[in-house]
């Protein structure tokens, strides 16, 4: 792996990472197997709040690694707040992670079992922090609110962003995505695990509350198919890799608790 390279190749793939991301191997490394009996219920868990109706969605583009779809966070305009939270976090971005045809492709994984996809809505603690970049590399300076996606029914909503899929096709493309308000992309129930964990990506910085909500959302396979027509190589590149499996796999719990609001 030259440089920071990384994939989810055979060469630069998760199992590779810990070379030039040696916290790879540390103690609260995301994403784990969630095994809901095991989880401590916490009555002092409240609910999720999300504040999401004035969010200004600016852009979606293609990293070379997902899907991600920007925010204007320069006021608290749109935040997640409540549950495990002390403070407010601000909302940045979302992605997806997702498999390949049939297979499965979510990153956390509940009694071994996986999902189809992972929706991550990324925020940060910007009364504890001046910038998204020194939140993501201080403990619990992120808030991430993962949502599985299983394969059903067409997902109502989901079109707006499988759409504009063909704009963002190669590595480095970045298109218009203004007006979209992802609270559309909920399921009706935030029922949530948490856990303190990190990036499921290089980095892979320890800096994540994380908050997995327990009902999936349903989305078709033609919806979920739209997002393997993405590609991680840019346009001047001659080979056309396919985007899909961008999924780290379950990493040691290492003693941790994970609590389950009710
Ligand atoms: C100092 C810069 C850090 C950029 C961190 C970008 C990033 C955000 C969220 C996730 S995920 N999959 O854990 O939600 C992975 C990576
Ligand atoms: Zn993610």
């Amino acid at each position: 792996m030259t440089g920071n390279q990384w994939g989810y190749g055979k060469d630069d793939g998760p199992s590779a990472w810990n070379t030039n991301y040696p916290v790879a191997d540390g103690d609260r490394q995301s994403p784990i197997d969630i095994l809901p009996h095991q989880a401590r219920h916490d009555p002092n868990l409240g609910p999720i709040v999300l504040n999401y109706d004035r969010c200004t969605s600016i852009n979606i583009a293609n990293n070379g690694h997902s899907v991600v779809v920007e925010f204007e966070d320069s006021d608290d305009r749109s935040v997640i707040q409540g549950g495990p939270l002390d403070n407010p976090y601000r909302l940045k971005q979302f992605h997806f992670h997702w498999g390949g045809k049939g297979c499965h492709g979510s990153e956390h994984t509940v009694e071994g079992n996986s999902y189809a996809s992972e929706l991550h809505l990324v925020h940060w603690n910007a009364v504890k922090f001046k910038t998204f970049g020194e939140a993501a590399s201080t403990s619990d300076g992120l808030a991430v609110l993962g949502i599985f996606l299983e394969t059903g029914d067409e997902h109502r909503w989901l079109h707006m962003i499988t759409d504009a899929l063909y704009t963002v096709k190669f590595k480095g493309s970045v298109t218009d995505f203004k007006g979209f308000n992802p609270k559309c992309l909920l399921p009706s129930s935030l029922h949530y695990w948490t856990y303190l964990g990190s990036l499921t990506t290089p980095p892979l910085h320890e800096s994540v509350i994380w908050i997995v909500v327990k009902e999936p959302m349903i989305v078709s396979e033609k919806q979920l198919g739209k997002f393997r027509t993405l590609v991680f190589t840019g346009e001047e590149e001659d080979e056309r890799t396919r985007m899909e499996n961008n999924f780290r796999p379950p990493q040691l719990l290492k003693g941790r608790t994970v609590r389950s609001s009710n």
